[in-house]
């Protein structure tokens, strides 16, 4: 595993400020890339998202990482998707009928529903589905979502969630891992989550860098 900072992928598609105190609680080294070239050597990348399929598609081609992504992947490097972030791993989604993913999580991404409210706003009930070395049975744990979309479930999806039908909380090939919730915003149990998650991935503590620089 390539231990190291973590890189926190900036495109300006949300949710970078929760998850940056996120990490500051857990007390992990991050750095803050806008472009490839300030991404880290080694450790796991972090890929957020919030908004809509096409636009974060579009934001991450303009500045270099969807083209990117997958060659980092391809040399052993971890990452972690998050809400959109997630469904851009996929290979697609309903939300963009005519833009691919990054295909490194296969399955579709698909709407909500029917018969259920879109968007499912709030706090669910997540259960163990294939169990992972990166993540602990989630034991009912409840984590916040905020999505109309979801990835389809699959024999190797880690944590379920029901909303109209069972979709994937938490989907995991190889090093990639990805959560629909949000660990960032749902309390003590979503942080414990995303530290097991970039610990599996090789992130380091602070405490590990020079004390002063
Ligand atoms: N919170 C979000 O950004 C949701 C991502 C995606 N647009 C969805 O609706 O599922």
């Amino acid at each position: 595993m390539s231990a190291g900072r973590i890189t926190l992928i900036d495109y300006e598609a949300g949710n970078l400020a929760s998850l940056e105190g996120a990490l500051d609680r857990l007390g992990l080294a991050y750095v803050r890339a806008a472009s490839p070239d300030q991404a880290t050597a080694s450790g796991p990348i972090v890929l957020p998202g919030v908004g809509h399929f096409e636009a974060a598609r579009k934001s991450l081609r303009e500045r270099g990482w969807w083209q990117l992504l997958p060659e980092l992947v391809a040399e052993g490097r971890p990452l972690l998707g998050i809400c959109l972030g997630l469904q851009l791993l996929a290979e697609g989604s309903e939300e963009a009928p005519r833009a691919s993913g990054l295909g490194l999580i296969p399955g579709l991404v698909r709407r909500l529903g029917p018969g259920v409210k879109v968007p499912n706003m709030g706090w669910c009930q997540v259960r163990q589905g294939s169990a992972h070395p990166a993540l602990p049975d989630p034991d009912g744990a409840w984590l916040y979502f905020v999505h109309s979309y979801a990835l389809e479930p699959s024999a190797e999806t880690i944590y379920l969630a029901d909303h109209g039908r069972p979709f994937a909380a938490v989907e995991a090939r190889g090093k990639v891992l990805g959560f629909q919730p949000h660990p960032e915003k749902s309390g003590p149990a979503g942080l414990g989550l995303l530290q097991s998650a970039l610990a599996w991935m090789g992130a380091l503590p602070v405490s590990s860098e020079a004390p002063c620089n």
